[in-house]
């Protein structure tokens, strides 16, 4: 039985409320002025997904101004190849660079042991932030899914095509599989420590699920991801885990039946009245607002917040972006589409 004060943990148990759980991925960022301020004084991104203190505060700032019914550990997806043995550099402006991994000789360095020297800065934020937060709102621990984890890890950096990853995954998928494996192993124990230190929920992120082949969806994201819900529950059985697995349309149906995850998280892009006659039947949902129309603000993003409160509102639902806020998006806004949908009587 989840803690009944947390709605965002009654929803994921499959209660249907009259106001909807609300958080926004990315709900930590360089839209708040607060955050810009916290990571000049931590140094650089990294510095502050490795400091407590400050990660732990910035996890806060949108709980003070927002009251969301879910924090969200600050950290980023991409501490696991690092931890596992990978340069990584966040440049300003250019995203993440790593040593890219092209064909399994590159995986002799990376290892799994001693993973948790790295993070454990990482479980010492959820600690403090399972303490700091108010009674109401829960909180999230999350990782980057294995394949997407890979993207970045094989490709060096963000991508275009992908067309590094794929070659590597469909032409050598033994080579490819080793690489996968390691990250099953990594995450799992990542996510246990996580958890043990205070997480009362898990969400996988699996941004580039979408780009792969029928064939590669179901071996590189499906299969890895009920893998590591297997493990989790082998030792936690009632943890609720969220799967995001963007871009994976008609794959969501068998993407919720084969991992055992417990909820879904919703694209942009699903069709609302589908997700009510199919995938929320299976459980609870959670999207899937275009954070574009946070910039936007104004009557269009209510008219088509309205339309998912409408439509997703009669079943198990959470409600969140599509994708993560971006930096962009005036504060304002997200306050008038959160005191939007706590009013919002149907
Ligand atoms: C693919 C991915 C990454 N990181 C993440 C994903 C999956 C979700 C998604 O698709 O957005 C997940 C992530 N990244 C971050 C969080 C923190 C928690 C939260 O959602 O508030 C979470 C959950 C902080 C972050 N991660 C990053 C920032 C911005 C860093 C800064 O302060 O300059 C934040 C707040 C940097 C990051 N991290 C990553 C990239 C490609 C970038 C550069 C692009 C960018 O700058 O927005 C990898």
């Amino acid at each position: 039985m989840p803690n009944m004060t947390k709605t965002f943990l009654r929803a994921l148990n499959g209660e249907t409320l009259p106001v909807p759980p609300i958080w926004l991925m990315r709900q930590a960022g360089r839209y708040l002025p607060e955050y810009r301020a916290t990571r000049g004084e931590a140094g650089s991104f990294l510095d502050l997904c490795y400091n407590p203190d400050l990660a732990c505060e910035v996890t806060l700032q949108p709980l003070r101004r927002y009251d969301f019914d879910a924090a969200i550990l600050f950290s980023d997806i991409l501490v696991i190849p690092q931890a596992l043995g990978q340069h990584l550099a966040f440049k300003q402006g250019e995203g993440p660079q790593l040593e890219a991994i092209r064909d399994a000789s590159g995986l002799g360095k990376l290892s799994v042991d001693g993973i948790h020297d790295t993070l454990g800065p990482v479980y010492e934020t959820v600690s403090k932030l399972s303490e700091a937060i108010p009674s109401h709102t829960a909180l999230i621990g999350f990782a980057g899914a294995p394949w997407t984890v890979a993207t970045y890890m094989v490709e060096g950096k963000g991508s275009k095509d992908f067309a590094n990853i794929r070659r590597f995954a469909y032409g050598d998928p033994d080579g490819f599989g080793q690489l996968i494996d390691i990250l099953v192993e990594a995450t799992t124990q990542y996510l246990l420590k996580q958890v043990e230190a205070g997480a009362e929920c898990i969400q996988l992120f699996e941004t580039w699920g979408g780009v792969l082949s029928e064939t590669g969806f179901k071996r590189w994201v499906i299969e890895p991801t009920k893998q590591i819900v297997a493990n989790l529950r082998a030792v936690h059985p009632d943890l609720p885990i969220i799967g995001f697995p963007r871009g994976a349309g008609l794959h969501l149906i068998d993407f919720k039946k084969q991992t055992g995850v417990t909820g879904v998280g919703l694209d942009s892009g699903v069709p609302l009245d589908w997700v009510a006659q199919n995938l929320q039947k299976l459980g609870p949902v959670q999207g899937n607002l275009d954070p574009m129309y946070l910039i936007t603000g104004g009557d269009a993003m209510l008219d088509e917040t309205k339309r998912i409160l409408d439509t997703l509102g009669n079943g198990p639902f959470i409600f969140n972006l599509g994708h993560g806020i971006t930096p962009e998006t005036p504060p304002e806004n997200v306050e008038k589409l959160v005191n939007f949908i706590r009013g919002y009587k149907g």
